[in-house]
């Protein structure tokens, strides 16, 4: 396979750095055209456009809409059916996503100034919100767990999933963490009609407040299309994986901590820093050797070829200036003292330090959350977190002996902007 070796004193190393985090597919035009098409359908025609949507993209026959919704009895007989090994592997995953995820619930506070002023900050769950859960070519439990969880602990009061199930194949793993997530309600739509189902309100969908959760293309599209009108997490483009490492470690983990998000589809990105030509050479190597044995190989060895890298850096210091401009949605630090590191990272979705540490748990069970910004975005925002399912409300209580001093400034404010309605309103509660 042809991977791509890079080294950071290289002449033209910036221009190839640049080419291989371009990434644009969420704004493709036809998927842009097609998304806007059925959002209009969905909006005017509601339930009758979304039962031929599943039966077009999803190869779903329904003979009514109420048929849409699974039944809770559904995910609890999946549940049930569960082998010992995956329910334990699920619960225990879901109990240590919920402690870690308790520790963010953020509380209203409040202050009173000396004249007797109160001023607050009020928290609010979300009361209704709608959690996309992919099921187009793989399910992903894991994502059921990190959406719902946080959600739950926030408060939310209706948590409405949506899932695709192509031909009609619902998955037990997918279901059993609903259940266990404590999801209310599930219908089987997906992609773009199921956006819209959920942001406009069909006769069977209740409109939600704000859409969680990841998606391909069209469902990035269909999320962009609807915000405004409800919230939404985030665009969330394909995995990516940057790892730092010292060279003491054995290469086939790094070869396997890079293939782990290669393995999600073709665009996903995975690239390795290094000071050291040997080691990146025994990588190199290892991934070789290694690829040949995997089932994804060939989503592994395009994504490789398209948008991995092998970089040579001049030291550690220098990696962590790399990493920051790439803004890496997962950073592995397979370095011996990870955290003499940190203060100097400053863009990533979420860091796993040291040699221990493979990124592949952070999917699944360390407790943080695996929904984050990629594409860069982690210079500017978080980790999907409870707080993106609480809203903030600021309270302003006024005393009388307050009124006629705040009233004073803000009626000299608001003549200044021309206002007067504002500034006699302050001035009749002036004593
Ligand atoms: N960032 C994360 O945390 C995370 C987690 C899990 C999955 N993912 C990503 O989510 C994505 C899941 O994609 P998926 O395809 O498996 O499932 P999906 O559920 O997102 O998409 C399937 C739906 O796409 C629609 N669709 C497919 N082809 C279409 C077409 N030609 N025209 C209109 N609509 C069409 C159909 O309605 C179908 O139901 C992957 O890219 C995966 O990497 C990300
Ligand atoms: N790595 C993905 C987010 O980038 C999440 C995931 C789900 N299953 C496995 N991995
Ligand atoms: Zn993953």
């Amino acid at each position: 396979m042809k991977l791509n070796r890079l080294s950071s004193t290289d002449a033209t190393f910036d221009e190839a750095l640049h080419a291989l985090l371009a990434f644009e597919s969420t704004q493709d035009e036809t998927v842009n055209n097609t998304v806007n098409h059925i959002l209009t359908d969905i909006k005017k025609r509601g339930d009758d456009a979304l039962l031929d949507y599943t039966r077009r993209f999803d190869h779903l026959e329904l003979s009514s809409i109420s048929e849409v919704e699974l039944p809770k009895s559904d995910w609890q007989h999946a549940l049930q059916r569960l082998q010992t090994a995956e329910r334990e592997a699920l619960e225990q995953a879901a109990q240590r996503i919920r402690l870690y995820h308790e520790k963010q619930l953020s509380q209203s506070w409040q202050y009173t100034e000396p004249d007797g002023t109160l001023l607050g900050q009020k928290i609010t769950a979300l009361d209704r919100v709608g959690l996309y859960v992919p099921g187009g070519k793989a399910s992903y439990p894991s994502s059921v767990l990190m959406n719902a969880i946080p959600a739950k602990v926030a408060g939310v009061n209706e948590l409405i999933m949506v899932v695709p199930t192509p031909h009609g194949e619902k998955n037990d793993l997918v279901l059993a963490a609903a259940a266990i997530a404590a999801v209310d309600r599930i219908f089987t739509i997906g992609g773009a009609q199921a956006i819209g189902a959920l942001a406009y309100g069909t006769g069977i969908i209740p409109k939600v407040d704000k859409i969680v959760g990841p998606g391909n293309a069209y469902v990035a599209a269909a999320k962009r299309f609807v915000f405004g009108l409800v919230g939404i997490d985030m665009v969330a483009g394909p995995s990516e994986i940057l790892v730092i490492c010292d060279g003491n470690i054995d290469p086939d983990w790094i070869a396997m901590d890079l293939f782990s998000q290669a393995e999600h589809d073709e665009q996903a990105q995975a690239i390795l820093l290094c000071p050291h030509q040997d080691f990146l050479d025994a990588v190199a190597a290892s991934i070789t050797r290694q690829l040949e044995a995997m089932p994804r190989k060939e989503v592994i060895r395009a994504s490789l070829e398209a948008r991995g890298a092998l970089i040579k850096v001049r030291d550690l210091e220098e990696a962590c200036l790399i990493a920051n401009r790439i803004a890496p949605e997962h950073l592995e630090l397979s370095v011996s003292n990870p955290e003499q590191w940190i203060d100097k990272l400053k863009h990533a979705g979420a860091i796993f330090m040291g040699h221990h540490t493979c990124e592949a748990l952070g999917d699944y069970c360390a407790g943080p959350n695996h929904v984050l910004p990629t594409s860069g975005t982690a210079r500017f925002s978080s980790p999907l977190g409870v707080y993106d399912f609480q809203k903030r409300t600021s309270l302003i209580q006024v005393s009388p002996q307050s009124a006629s001093t705040l009233g004073t400034i803000a009626a000299t404010l608001a003549r200044g902007e021309g206002l007067q309605a504002h500034a006699m309103s302050a001035e009749f509660r002036c004593k």
